[in-house]
């Protein structure tokens, strides 16, 4: 086996190496690389003797871990393995299609300014997306040092954020960071709208990593002298972080599990709802009301559920509609190919 040094810095462990293992010894020319940067058509990958540019045939994100071969004289991905989590969001365009921000992530930081109104339902829409992907959700509050009250934000993000960890940094005064760092494991990306202090956070993280990995990229002749785009560093303290630009809207894809997870506390209580198809609504019985009303749940933090789970009812039905359209085309098209082979046995 070749040198793998180089990729354990950059996620390379046992569970990936067995991924790798038949895959490998049935193509003895294929080389492992994981995928840190993504363009049209190409993308930057580090295998175990340096960085490369390779071509990809099938789409590829930032995070997979592929096989590099040799195709028509060309480095190329040759193949991607399974994902073990995924970041999706639903795309803006009128075709609605899945965009995976970012693969094989264990910890998502889900990046929320402190020095302005910290918007709760972002927070939970974020925590969905998350939870979905498969990763652990971490909530980070950042820029503390020009926050109003710290205390009272962290605990009005703890109490929407069931099951995740909560903490506020500032990359200003360093408060929190050693905190954070310590629970940095495996690959970890930031999400967050922008101005929320990613990359200022994710500087801080990467520390002189960053400076390193620019060195390197140095010697291909590539100039780094702007923003970094959904790009996968090795961190200092072992594991990888993946810096997310900012993204204006973050538009559910399939989420019905990651909603249910991020209002576990709003769905325990409807265990106890008179009606096990309750629709918290005005249904007698209902206990996520009645919570309500004692003032046990926000009124607010209700709505943002019903938001999500109409958004995400509205994505799969939109989504449904399309793949049967696609399955109609293939069916017509097969019956077209199987047409033309009657006609020409005539
Ligand atoms: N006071 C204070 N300001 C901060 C802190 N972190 C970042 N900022 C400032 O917040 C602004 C936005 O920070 P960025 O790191 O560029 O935010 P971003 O989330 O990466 O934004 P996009 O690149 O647009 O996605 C910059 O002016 C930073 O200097 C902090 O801890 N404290
Ligand atoms: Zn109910």
């Amino acid at each position: 086996m070749q040198q793998l040094h180089l990729l354990d810095r950059y996620g390379w462990n046992d569970s990936v190496a067995r991924q790798f293992e038949n895959l490998l010894a049935a193509e003895n020319e294929f080389s492992p690389a994981r995928v840190v940067r993504v363009d049209r058509g190409e993308c930057d990958v580090i295998t175990p003797d340096g960085p490369i540019r390779a071509r990809t045939i099938e789409p590829v994100c930032t995070g997979d871990w592929v096989a590099v071969g040799d195709h028509g004289g060309h480095p190329s991905v040759m193949h991607v393995l399974d994902r073990r989590s995924a970041i999706q969001r639903s795309t803006a365009s009128a075709r609605s299609e899945a965009q995976i921000l970012a693969a094989n992530v264990d910890t998502v930081l889900i990046v929320t300014a402190l020095d302005g109104d910290v918007d709760l339902g972002r927070i939970e829409r974020m925590l969905a997306l998350a939870w979905e992907s498969g990763a652990q959700p971490v909530v980070v509050l950042t820029k503390a040092d020009a926050a109003e009250n710290i205390s009272q934000s962290l605990d009005d993000v703890r109490a929407i954020a069931p099951g995740a960890t909560v903490l506020a940094v500032s990359s200003t005064n360093g408060e929190g960071i050693d905190v954070l760092t310590a629970m940095l494991d495996g690959t970890v990306v930031l999400i967050g709208p922008s101005g929320a202090g990613k990359s200022t956070l994710a500087n801080t993280l990467l520390g002189e990593e960053r400076l390193a990995t620019n060195a390197v990229r140095g010697v291909d002749g590539k100039g780094r002298h702007t923003t970094v785009h959904r790009e996968l560093f090795p961190l200092p303290s072992g594991g990888t972080l993946i810096d997310t630009p900012g993204l204006r809207g973050i538009g559910l894809w399939d989420a019905a599990h990651g909603i249910s997870t991020t209002f576990s506390d709003l769905e325990e209580l409807g265990e106890d709802c008179r009606f096990d198809d309750c629709g918290h609504l005005h249904e007698p019985g209902c206990a996520v009301l009645a919570a309500v009303e004692s003032g046990e749940l926000a009124e607010r933090r209700l709505d943002s559920y019903r938001k999500l789970l109409r958004e995400n009812e509205w994505v799969a039905s939109r989504t449904d509609a399309r793949l049967r359209q696609e399955r109609t085309r293939t069916v017509k098209a097969r019956s077209r190919a199987l047409r033309e082979v009657y006609r020409t046995r005539k």
